[in-house]
């Protein structure tokens, strides 16, 4: 196991002030990126091997390296909203370190050309928010943001805007539209932001946790820090660990430990008695795995081979005291909830698949229902502007295909309780009719 890097000593008082940040030896990260070309930096990114850490895992220095280079405005923007289900690591990094996220905004920025930057934070998260305007006040006062930042000609400002609390604006689109003073409906993508992103201008979308590992990757060297984690997995990574065991909260690991030791031995494993009956690997939009998958690497491509997705790296574990259908049914209320409505697959399949897992939860169902839950899954994925709505459809598919016996016998279970009987035999009609 690699020391840890973002949290190294995480808890030591005073580290969201900057005297405790310096005496650390932060912000020296920052004095030598900027002694080097932005050029060199952007190799060191690269080099790297660094995978976006919101959710999506795209290369980082890639998408430095889509911006357009030359004279232009061109915008930084830090996606703070955090608010995948299960995913609290940007929450603690932001506010026990915020000089961390702000080293590594000013030295991103640097790389891409970028003079104005912007950290979208998720209303909910005042703490947080106040931790960093008075953090950002300190940056400004040392020198280390505003004009001619150290004498290197690079000049920078940094806003600190805080969200309304809806989902929809963590996706980056959304996100942009929101922080332009707009309803946060997602964008057509092509173009990607980097090309027309913020006021039409190319913009470095990043999550909390990727910018605050730059300066990280700085001090080690790229290629040193591409020696930590595995193939195509380098480095960190934050893990937030939530639902059925012992020791809930945030680790640090080298990406490609084992998951068990992850669940079992971090979080100390599910309560005495219980056992696993699946879990969420990257959070409440990822398909869900089984507890023989407590083998694999935790790593983009062994979850991604089984599957699922590292996502955003809050592992949620679902103990055998839960039903899968109270656990779907959640899931798919808060997606219905979340959707902006944009478009129609998205907005009608939520709400359809809610009212017949409510149907099934009432005891109003039979096991045709599943085939049906399962097709309108079908219809949404690939098929909208986001992936909101393949947020939902991806666990709800992987739900239903693996625990289909457990659906079915709370089918059962439930007609009885509401007095219905058991289910008819569906006729052949009715069966081309859920398949179509
Ligand atoms: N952290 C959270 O709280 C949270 C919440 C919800 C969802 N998520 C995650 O979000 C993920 C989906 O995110 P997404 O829809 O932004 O994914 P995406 O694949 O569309 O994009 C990922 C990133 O790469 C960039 N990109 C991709 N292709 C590009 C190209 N050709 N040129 C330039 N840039 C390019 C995008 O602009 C974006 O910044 C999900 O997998 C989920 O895990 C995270
Ligand atoms: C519905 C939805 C919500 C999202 N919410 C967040 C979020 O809260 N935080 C985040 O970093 N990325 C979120 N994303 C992913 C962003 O769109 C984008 O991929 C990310 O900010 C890019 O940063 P990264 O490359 O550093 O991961 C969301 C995506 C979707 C589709
Ligand atoms: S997929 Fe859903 S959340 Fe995304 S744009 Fe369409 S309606 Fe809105």
């Amino acid at each position: 196991m690699a020391d840890k890097l973002l949290f190294d000593r995480i808890d030591e008082p005073g580290l969201d002030t900057i005297e405790v940040y310096q005496r650390r030896g932060g912000y020296e990260s920052l004095k030598r990126a900027l002694r080097m070309t932005p050029e060199e930096v952007l190799q060191n990114l690269l080099d790297s091997g660094l995978r976006g850490r919101g959710g999506a895992g795209f290369a980082m220095g890639k998408k430095v390296s889509f911006l357009p280079r030359g004279a232009m405005d061109k915008y930084l923007v830090c996606n703070a909203d955090e608010s995948e289900p299960g995913t609290f690591k940007d929450r603690e990094l932001m506010q026990k370190s915020p000089h961390m996220l702000i080293e590594g905004m000013i030295i991103a920025a640097y790389a891409a050309g970028a003079n104005r930057s912007f950290i979208y934070i998720r209303g909910e998260y005042e703490l947080q928010a106040m931790k960093l305007e008075a953090a950002l006040i300190e940056a400004r006062q040392a020198g280390f943001l505003g004009e001619d930042i150290l004498g290197s000609g690079h000049s920078q400002t940094l806003v600190l805007h805080r969200g309304a609390g809806a989902y929809i604006c963590g996706e980056e689109t959304g996100l942009l539209d929101s922080l332009e003073g707009k309803r946060g409906n997602p964008r057509l993508k092509p173009p990607f932001p980097a090309n027309q992103g913020l006021y039409q201008g190319p913009t470095l979308i990043n999550n909390v946790e990727t910018l605050a590992t730059v300066p990280h990757i700085i001090k080690m060297s790229g290629t040193e820090y591409a020696k930590l984690g595995v193939e195509n997995s380098a480095g960190t990574k934050l893990i937030s660990i939530s639902g059925n065991v012992q020791r809930p909260g945030n680790y640090e690991i080298e990406l490609g430990m084992k998951s068990r030791d992850i669940i079992y031995g971090l979080a100390g494993g599910p309560l005495p008695g219980r056992e696993i009956k699946f879990w969420f690997p990257g959070g409440s939009s990822s398909p869900v795995l089984k507890p023989e998958d407590l083998e694999l690497g935790y790593d983009f491509d062994s979850m991604a081979k089984a599957g699922s997705m590292l996502g955003s790296g809050a592992i949620i574990v679902v103990d055998d005291s839960n039903s899968v259908v109270d656990v779907a049914l959640t899931l798919a209320k808060f997606y219905r909830h979340e959707s902006c409505g944009k478009c129609t697959p998205c907005r009608e399949g939520t709400n359809w698949t809610v009212k017949m897992l409510q149907r099934i939860h009432d005891g109003d169902a039979t096991p045709m229902d599943l085939d049906i839950i399962a097709s309108v899954q079908d219809q949404i994925m690939g098929n909208c502007l986001c992936v909101l709505g393949d947020a939902m459809a991806m666990p709800l598919s992987s739900m239903v295909a693996k625990f289909r016996d457990e659906f079915e016998q709370y089918i059962e279970e439930a007609r009885e309780r509401a007095g219905l009987g058991a289910a008819p035999d569906p006729s052949p009609i009715e069966i081309a009719g859920a398949a179509a």
